[in-house]
């Protein structure tokens, strides 16, 4: 690798790079503890759910072809036959002009098709009842199978389990499930300026920000963080930290050093590692572009500027879908997964053609309109990140864009 210069590629091929790691293994888990974790295999149903036919309301399950016409000026009659339990399963057949009382989760009996609202009729006497709306084949009824069908997936594999997908997984008996592992992420930041943030820094010395920052989004993607502390720009020193950090976890995150200084070791000891690959060095995103990808013993390690804003620019961009994708998520690069809000761009806006730009913005009210204005700064700083509400991403077709035009903002 010629280190005097970036080989600079695309967002999408970063990306594209990314999405070649495999995700971690798999591990069984209690379905109380499932939420929010991957399903490593497709959940498959036993049985239909619902069982039977249901009826959604309280009221009479009927043949709708009794009621067809029925209105409150001309109503229906039909007898009542008996009246069930919400857990009895009736084994004689409704026939035709007969009627039966039915309980909301209340199994049809065979032969009825639809259930009318106990709102909608009325009872002569204590055998007859009256109709007076139409229904039509399926209404208020809950068809066999509907939810899931017996063999049928019910939740697919690679899904990010929400509450509803328990939900189903309890309806069908789904005591545990195999979902992936958390990926374990380590977090190095290298720079002999850098100290804890527990300790005074001398002139020329700084807190370290990103090991926090860094670790923070991993957290928010799923990922088992652990901090590998501070690392003096020295050959051995960092070389030392990324054996220890790479035996311990999946993933490797170093902040700093990804430039191309004479302290800007990163690149230099990814290689000197036997099983390694430098897989970019240098991404067309700005904020963000000294960023490197290496594979190392098959694991990731997204080396991330130390410009403070830029690290966590690389982070949303690349650092967090990679985490997502470890974790056996199917979408994580799915750009319909990101919150976007539709805005009014509040200023101009200049860009350098073949470079995508992530301007951060604060979204305003102005006349009842949404506007995003731009906040811009240096990415030493950490100001405009506190002050923005989300992302502006500019195209890399594009020189800028106008006060006025409608724009996408990525909320984060
Ligand atoms: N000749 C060139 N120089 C630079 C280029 C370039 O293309 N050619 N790119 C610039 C860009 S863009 C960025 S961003 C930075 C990236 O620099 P490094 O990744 O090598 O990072 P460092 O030099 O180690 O640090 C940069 C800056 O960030 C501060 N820093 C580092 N780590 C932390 C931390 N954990 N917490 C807080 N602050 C941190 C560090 O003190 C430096 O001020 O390179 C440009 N140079
Ligand atoms: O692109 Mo750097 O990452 O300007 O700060």
């Amino acid at each position: 690798m010629d280190h005097g210069f970036f080989r600079v590629i695309s967002p999408a091929r970063f990306c594209e790079l990314l999405r070649g790691f495999a995700p971690v293994d798999s591990e069984l888990m209690p379905l109380e503890d499932c939420l929010g974790r991957v399903l490593a295999e497709d959940i498959l149903s036993g049985e239909d759910i619902p069982a039977l036919d249901r009826s959604c309301m309280d009221g009479y399950a009927v043949r709708a072809a009794d009621t067809f016409g029925a209105s409150e000026g001309n109503p229906a009659y039909v007898e009542l036959a008996r009246s069930a339990a919400i857990d009895e399963v009736v084994s004689r057949p409704l026939h035709s002009g007969e009627c039966m009382g039915i309980a909301t989760g209340g199994s049809l009996p065979p032969g009825a098709d639809a259930v009318i609202m106990v709102e909608h009729t009325q009872m002569l006497g204590d055998a007859t009842v009256e109709i007076r709306k139409t229904v039509t084949p399926g209404e208020n009824v809950m068809l066999k199978g509907e939810d899931v069908g017996q063999g049928q997936v019910a939740v697919p594999a690679g899904r990010r389990l929400r509450p509803q997908d328990v939900g189903l997984m309890a309806a069908i008996g789904c005591t545990s499930a195999r979902v992936y592992r958390r990926p374990r992420c380590g977090v190095v930041s290298t720079g002999d300026e850098l100290v804890p943030v527990d300790s005074v820094p001398r002139p020329g010395q700084i807190r370290d920000v990103n090991s926090h920052t860094l670790a923070c989004m991993a957290r928010q993607s799923g990922a088992l963080v652990r901090a590998h502390g501070l690392v003096p720009d020295v050959r051995e020193a960092l070389q030392g930290a990324l054996v220890r950090c790479l035996e311990e976890n999946d993933v490797v995150f170093i902040s700093g050093g990804s430039s191309i200084g004479t302290r800007d070791l990163t690149i230099e000891v990814l290689e000197s590692f036997a099983d390694s690959e430098i897989l970019a060095h240098g991404v067309s995103i700005s904020p963000g572009k000294p960023t490197i990808l290496a594979r190392v013993g098959g694991k990731p390690v997204l080396g991330l500027p130390g410009q403070v804003t830029s690290a966590q620019i690389v982070m949303l961009v690349f650092g967090q879908p990679l985490l997502v994708h470890l974790g056996g998520d199917a979408g994580a690069f799915d750009p319909g997964r990101l919150l976007m809000r539709p805005a009014k761009l509040g200023a101009n806006l200049s860009s350098k053609p073949g470079r995508e730009d992530y301007v951060r913005v604060r979204l305003e009210e102005q006349d009842g309109q949404c506007v995003a204005m731009p906040r811009l700064g240096k990415s030493g700083l950490l100001r405009t990140m506190l002050d923005a509400d989300g992302l502006v991403r500019l195209p890399a077709s594009l020189e800028g864009m106008r006060a006025g035009q409608d724009v996408d903002v990525w909320i984060f």
